[in-house]
């Protein structure tokens, strides 16, 4: 007999889910190596930046009380005593009116509280005496950057979990992170299953189509941070499969199929579950697309079994896989990150289930403003390039018309929410 499924709430389905997460680990990688990678540890800094006080421009390091009485009409002439660069250091000690000619990056000298830019300074030369001149009142600390001004030491910059971008690769250079503590990447295994499929190298042949599903996710996978683990493609056949996904998933950290979760003759991940002794989590989901997506346990290890059909395996993974991925990489706000926008086109189709529309998002007017990316039926591929969001639709009889406020999840932002139910 048909079996009956009954569907839970997504915030229900994605509580379930999360029950399951694991703690992410933590590696060393080099620093070259680290860029797009999440830290693991929060980021301190290791020293004061700078660590001394130092010239942020080319000029005469002076006293500036030397220069009180300074005016155009009265220029006050001091002697240079000494002339460095960055990464030189002069053993002078300033005493009244005496300038060391600094150069950008370099230490100020003892004594020295400003510094006069070249543009500003009279320079003069009589054999082996060199003098330069001010015309201008310089304050206590003008043109000094200061020890500390950038970070000061033990302070925390960046929060585990970040996102390594060229920025924080700055940060981790600065404070002598040669090697950079990193959430190791979860291993993500991934089957596709299906008597259709044709690989992406295959030529079209009557009633099959080619495998999609497994090059999406997989940038999927990737894209939420983890290592993808693919093993290929199944036929639809019970002992084939069961045998491959019994030995798959002893050695990754999370386990995707895609297909065959329906109550389809062919569709047999329900029946595998049962087999391995996995606990099913759920089976149907109050949503659309990916109501069919099926969650269940063997040992603690989550075995996400995802639609064929594409957009709502795409969405299936985005809700319910990428928030245990994300936690694994450190974040404290593993979920897609929730907006409000303005829907820009009408959108009659009426739901019982929430629907995730694919959608495009964009800022008008310092407005953010969401259309569909395209056709929405689970089974379509083409509004998925476009698709930059996925609009949140509360299901009813009513179909929603433009002008009115959604909530849109965003897909390509590493911010996250904590929840966004
Ligand atoms: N009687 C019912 N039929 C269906 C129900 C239902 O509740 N009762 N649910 C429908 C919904 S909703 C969905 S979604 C699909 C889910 O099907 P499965 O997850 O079991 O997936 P398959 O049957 O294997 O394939 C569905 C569809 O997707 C295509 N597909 C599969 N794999 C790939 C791939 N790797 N790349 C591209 N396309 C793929 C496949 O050819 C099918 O067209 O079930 C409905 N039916
Ligand atoms: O899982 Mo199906 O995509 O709900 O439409
Ligand atoms: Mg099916």
């Amino acid at each position: 007999m048909l079996e009956r499924r009954n569907p839970i709430k997504i915030g229900e389905a994605v509580r379930k889910v999360m029950e399951y997460r694991q703690e992410g680990k933590s590696e060393y990688v080099s620093i070259l190596e680290s860029g797009g990678r999440y830290l693991s540890e929060d980021l301190r800094a290791t020293s004061d930046v700078p660590h001394f006080d130092r010239a942020p421009y080319d000029g005469y390091a002076i006293r500036s009380q030397d220069t009180s009485a300074a005016s155009q009409s009265t220029p006050v002439e001091f002697e240079v005593v000494d002339h460095i660069g960055a990464g030189m250091l002069s053993d002078k000690t300033l005493g009244p009116f005496q300038a060391v000619r600094i150069m950008t990056g370099a230490q100020m000298p003892k004594g020295a509280d400003s510094v006069v830019m070249l543009e500003l300074a009279g320079a003069q030369e009589q054999g082996s005496k060199k003098t330069m001149t001010v015309k201008k009142v310089h304050k206590k600390g003008e043109n000094v950057s200061y020890k500390g001004e950038d970070a000061k030491e033990g302070q925390v910059l960046v929060r585990k979990g970040t996102l390594i971008n060229p920025g924080v690769q700055a940060m981790l250079a600065t404070f002598g992170y040669a090697e950079v503590p990193v959430a190791r990447k979860p291993v993500v295994g991934l089957y596709a299953t299906g008597t259709e499929l044709l690989d992406v190298g295959e030529p079209l042949q009557p009633g099959k189509i080619r495998n999609s599903n497994s090059y999406m996710i997989s940038a999927q996978i990737q894209r939420a941070g983890a290592e993808v683990r693919y093993f290929g493609q199944l036929q639809d056949d019970f002992d084939t499969c069961f045998e491959a996904v019994r030995e798959a998933v002893k050695d990754v950290d999370l386990f995707i199929t895609t297909g065959g979760v329906s109550v389809g003759d062919f569709d047999y991940l329900p029946q595998i579950y049962e087999k391995l002794g996995a606990e099913v989590l759920f089976n149907k989901v109050a949503m659309r697309p990916g109501s069919v997506t099926t969650v269940a346990q063997l040992d603690g290890k989550l075995m996400f079994g995802l639609s064929g059909n594409p957009s709502a395996c795409y969405v299936g993974f985005e809700l319910f896989a990428r928030p245990v991925i994300r936690t694994m990489l450190f974040s404290e706000r593993p979920h897609l990150r929730k907006e409000q926008a303005r829907l820009d086109a009408d959108f009659p189709k009426a739901n019982p289930f929430t629907r995730f529309v694919r959608s495009s998002l964009s800022a008008e007017a310092g407005r953010l403003v969401v259309v569909p990316s395209g056709l929405d039926k689970s089974n379509i591929i083409m509004s998925l390039a476009g698709a930059n969001s996925l609009m949140v639709l509360p299901g009813g009889s009513r179909g929603f018309e433009r002008g009115m406020e959604v909530d849109v999840l965003l897909l390509e932002d590493q911010e996250g929410s904590l929840w966004p139910w």
